[in-house]
């Protein structure tokens, strides 16, 4: 495709520290100012926020570190997820996706069936497990039954924590960057009660095992946006390139950080609100050895109404689209072609 991705741009991919935003009193604490502590953790939230207006006016990416999902957590989903894709493809079939009326559970590289958008001429060298929310108390047609091996919990009492913790640094996330577009600090938080959230296993393919025999040509994953609002990413290692300043450019697994980027819900959603969210292009390459990867995409509740107050829109208010869709979850049906499970709701 077009080209190595550069490394050395790697630094104009912002981080920024959650611990601010994880603490819900960080805020109420800037009316304190007579304590030293107080101010220096009104700064970090400013700081934070600051940081994630910039990424999200410039890169659409960015590293969050102190973000609440420990390492060992995080491991003992790397390792679970790991170990599952070792097993023989019969052994997996038995989980597959087409058995689940909401696609959950395993596809194969030969089924195609990933989140991303197909290039034209390419197919995915990749294969997945796909799990998502369950419990819901309003009416929400993409809340479901998971599939889990049936004779031992390892692999759902690794990734169900992991997916967890996930989530509420989703919610911290989301709460900056509320924040960050001059929206009540809350915005987004009240619209994340019982979130659309799903989270996706990969394992890309190591070049040596991408078949080569047939007319296809492989990629790890194609370049495309993500469809939802939020995406957090954490990687085993080195593949994915983001499209910014008119180049590829290298986002490699960083210890003890995860990767956020926005998705094209994100940027629907704000065009309405002072600052505009970019949804950026990505692409995964694959690389000398197989890559895991463990992606939570946050999504609002199914209802939630994606209208901004006016008192909150910004100046040069031209409302293009918005008001097309009648909530969040009609707009992710509607992208992910699944607009049939709506009779459901
Ligand atoms: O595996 C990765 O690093 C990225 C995957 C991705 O972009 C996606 O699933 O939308
Ligand atoms: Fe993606």
């Amino acid at each position: 495709m077009s080209g190595h991705a550069l490394l050395d741009r790697v630094s104009e991919i912002p981080t920024v520290s959650l611990s601010a935003l994880l603490d819900p009193g960080s805020l109420e604490m800037d009316v304190d100012a007579s304590s030293e502590s107080s101010s220096s953790s009104t700064n970090l939230l400013y700081e934070a926020v600051a940081s994630i207006r910039h990424a999200c006016l410039t890169v659409g990416f960015f590293y969050i570190k102190d973000h609440g999902v420990s390492d060992a957590v995080m491991q003992n989903a790397f390792d679970a997820i790991k170990k599952f894709f070792a097993q023989p493809t019969e052994e997996k079939r038995r989980l597959d996706a087409t058995q689940s009326p909401l696609y959950r559970g395993y596809n194969a590289i030969e089924d195609g069936k990933h989140n991303c958008k197909r290039t034209e001429g390419y197919r995915d060298a990749k294969e997945s497990f796909v799990i998502g929310m369950t419990e819901q108390h309003g009416s929400s047609p993409m809340h479901g039954a998971n599939q889990w091996p049936e004779e031992n919990d390892e692999l759902k009492s690794a990734i169900e924590p992991y997916f967890e913790a996930v989530r509420k640094s989703a919610r911290a996330v989301a709460r900056g960057l509320a924040m960050a577009i001059d929206l009540p600090e809350n915005y987004f938080l009240e619209r994340l009660r019982e979130p659309v959230a799903q989270m996706v296993m990969l394992r890309y393919q190591a070049l040596h095992e991408v078949a080569t025999n047939s007319e296809d040509k492989w990629l790890g994953c194609g370049p495309h946006t993500d469809c939802g609002f939020l995406t957090l990413l954490a990687q085993d290692s080195q593949g994915l390139d983001v499209f910014t300043g008119g180049e590829w450019v290298c986002a490699p697994s960083k210890p003890g950080h995860l990767l956020v980027n926005l998705g094209d819900m994100a940027a629907y959603w704000s065009e309405k609100a002072s600052v505009k969210l970019k949804s950026t292009l990505h692409r995964v390459t694959n690389g000398s050895h197989a890559r895991h990867s463990l992606v939570v995409f946050m999504n609002p509740d199914f209802e939630a109404s994606m209208d901004i107050p006016d008192e909150h829109a910004g100046d040069s208010v031209e409302r293009k689209s918005s008001g097309e869709y009648r909530s969040a979850g009609h707009y992710l049906l509607s992208r992910l072609g699944l607009m049939w499970l709506d009779d459901k709701s």
